[in-house]
């Protein structure tokens, strides 16, 4: 089964008001998934619904087959989760941290603590106190705690909050390691795009409680599908002339842009050169996922539905 996790319509209303509107998305096996959202865009909230803190009010949501609202212990068994910061000890060491949380739940053995030590890479500090960590070594010790039950699916929220980059860089090697090597799958959670990008296979921007659009990150084939084009003309009267209404062109001082699939480019060259205007140059602009973020935040959701 390729999707670990399925959410179907989920909705969340608090006290009359919907926080979260008809969520659906899938994430499957050894992806990290990122959820990408201004504050207040819903993010917690819908992480907490995933991880069985807080109930739903409406749709299902999905973990390796098993769903939240029938089968509840089944299906939060598969996850691991780091929601609100890991609360740790900070006068005992990270291993007598681990060994604590080991001792608490059943089935943990030893040899999982010592290997899930080497998998963040905190073997050398281990025996210090929590208190003598770094924050991104605290993450990490975080890290290693919830993986101690060997989860299918892990969910960081806001992993690489106050991190310097050194430390969101390890995070992010952790995570590739747990991916590829692991096949496990990750959710993390953010407001920074340019940490996601660098972090995620697919983010889903959420803003209002809503989905707005998900975009695999490394797809460039995808990407390029459906793009917007810039025309080089010669006499700007006759392009404006030859276009119609329906292609949704904009004027530019050289020619025009417009959205079109690449298939379509040599078809429009064709009836240009028919038509008799010269085109210089075509190339394609590319749209980043930033420009994407900013426009449907800084419209307030214009675009959301
Ligand atoms: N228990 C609650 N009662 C009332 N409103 C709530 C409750 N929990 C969350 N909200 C509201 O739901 C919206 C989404 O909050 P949420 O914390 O999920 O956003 P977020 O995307 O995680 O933001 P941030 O990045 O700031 O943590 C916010 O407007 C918040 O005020």
């Amino acid at each position: 089964m390729d999707e670990l996790l399925t959410l179907k319509n989920v909705t969340k209303i608090i006290k009359g008001k919907t926080i979260i509107n008809d969520l659906s998305f899938s994430v499957t096996k050894g992806e990290v998934f990122g959820f990408l959202g201004p504050n207040g865009a819903g993010k917690t909230t819908t992480i907490r619904m995933i991880v069985g803190l807080m109930e739903i009010s409406k749709g299902d949501i999905v973990v390796c087959g098993k769903s939240i609202k029938q089968d509840f212990e089944a299906a939060v068994r598969n996850i691991g989760a780091i929601v609100e910061n890991p609360e740790m000890y900070k006068y005992l060491s990270g291993y007598q941290n681990l060994m604590q949380y080991a001792r608490m739940h059943k089935g943990i053995t030893k040899e999982k603590v010592d290997e899930v030590i080497q998998l963040v890479g905190l073997t050398k500090r281990i025996h210090d106190k929590v208190r003598t960590y770094s924050l991104g070594m605290r993450q990490r010790l975080g890290l290693a705690q919830c993986l101690l039950h060997d989860p299918k699916l892990l969910i960081l929220d806001e992993p690489t909050n106050g991190l310097d980059p050194a430390g969101i860089r390890e995070i992010r090697d952790h995570l590739k390691v747990l991916t590829r090597e692991k096949g496990m799958s990750v959710i993390v959670s953010s407001h920074l795009l340019s940490e996601m990008e660098m972090m995620c296979d697919r983010i889903a921007i959420i803003q209002n409680g809503k989905l707005t659009t998900i975009q695999s990150i490394h797809n460039e084939q995808e990407q390029a599908e459906q793009q917007l084009f810039e025309f080089e003309t010669g006499e700007l009267g006759s392009t404006k002339a030859w276009l119609t209404n329906d292609m949704n062109a904009i004027i530019t001082e050289k020619g025009f842009t417009l959205h079109a699939d690449k298939e379509q480019i040599p078809l429009l060259l064709k009836q240009l050169i028919k038509d008799d205007i010269n085109v210089y140059s075509v190339k394609p602009i590319s749209k980043s996922l930033e420009d994407r973020f900013l426009e449907l935040t800084e419209q307030g959701g214009k675009n959301v539905g």
